[in-house]
């Protein structure tokens, strides 16, 4: 279990991470999200035991992190950002290294790096070096050395950033795997990452915490959650549609033809709405529910920040 009190991280004047405090336990996947310099880096590192704190507490498995730095290095695995390897190394040989590193004995690193080479799929480019990879391979390096010492705890910092699409559903994959046996934290300022791997949001902004719940109470706090958008072939009167059980409003987009159908108190309007459309015969090309707007969300969350410009 994690446990973070008032933690605040200071650099000179500036204050990185502002009284944050969060609970972790096993079984949680979460997304740790906030825009560019909310502070996301700054508490992985002090989680991990990289950086000092200035104030405050941090405690893995009753463990204090800064009286037990060596100790809580070993139940934590940590992929920094940009996932740094030496490139002109093979897998193996860096692997191997990083093996050493963590002081696995020496008649154990065999077997250490076997297993992790076969949780994160690198037996093809085990004699590449890692120069030569893809930037998905490159990233699995990455996770494969934060894994190699088996830790309870994974600590991902934007582990899809800069990925293909493929690449970035195969990562997913692995992350969804692991979590199955590790606490698993994933920084990201990728929305669509979180409702796909996690199933809790942490969003932060300033340094400090603004949202902690599950990918759900996110998408419910969107105008759009439990919408439904129908995309008519030609114009017609729909405007009995507003008179329907449960629908408070309509937004209408010409251009696209497209009609956007909010419930009252998000309650789902599904069946009632493609019941009307069937009876009525409207022109109806697509129908479909709308999940809730993310980027709307977040946005208005993390609204300071934005308003500071520190978005790109
Ligand atoms: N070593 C440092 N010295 C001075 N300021 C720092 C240092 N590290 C981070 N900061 C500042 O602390 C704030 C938080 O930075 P941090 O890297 O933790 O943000 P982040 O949420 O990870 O951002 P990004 O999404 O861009 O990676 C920023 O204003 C940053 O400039």
């Amino acid at each position: 279990m994690i446990l973070v009190e008032n933690l605040t991280r200071k650099f000179g004047h500036h204050t990185a991470v502002n009284n944050l405090s969060f609970e972790i336990k096993s079984g949680d996947i979460v997304g740790f999200l906030g825009p560019n310099g909310a502070g996301k880096s700054t508490t992985m590192k002090m989680l991990t035991g990289f950086l000092p704190i200035s104030s405050g507490s941090i405690s893995i498995d009753g463990l204090d992190v800064d009286k037990n730095a060596i100790k809580v290095k070993h139940k934590i695995g940590y992929l920094p950002e940009g996932a740094p390897a030496y490139p002109d190394m093979t897998v193996y040989q860096f692997l191997h290294f990083i093996a050493a590193a963590r002081k696995i004995p020496r008649k154990e690193r065999a077997l250490a790096i076997d297993s992790v080479v076969e949780k994160v799929a690198l037996a093809s480019v085990l004699n590449k070096s890692i120069e030569n990879l893809s930037k998905g391979f490159k990233r699995r390096v990455g996770i494969a050395q934060a894994l190699i010492h088996d830790p309870d705890i994974l600590i991902l910092d934007e582990p899809t950033d800069g990925l293909d699409p493929n690449q970035k559903h195969q990562v997913r994959k692995l992350i969804s795997a692991l979590a199955e046996t590790k606490i698993v934290i994933v920084s990201t300022h990728i929305l669509e990452e979180v409702t796909a791997v996690c199933n809790r949001v942490i969003i932060i902004a300033d340094g400090e915490k603004r949202f902690d719940d599950t990918p759900l109470a996110l998408q419910q706090r969107s105008k759009y959650h439990n919408a439904m958008t129908i995309k008519l072939s030609y114009m017609a009167d729909i405007s009995g549609l507003l008179e329907l059980p449960g629908v408070a409003d309509l937004k209408h987009d010409k251009d696209t033809k497209r009609v956007t159908i909010f419930s009252e108190e998000q309650q789902d309007i599904t069946a009632i709405i493609q019941d009307y459309v069937h009876k009525q015969n409207l022109p109806v090309d697509l129908i479909f529910p709308e999940q809730g707007r993310l980027d709307d969300v977040f946005r208005e969350i993390t609204r300071s920040q934005v308003a500071e410009g520190e978005v790109s």
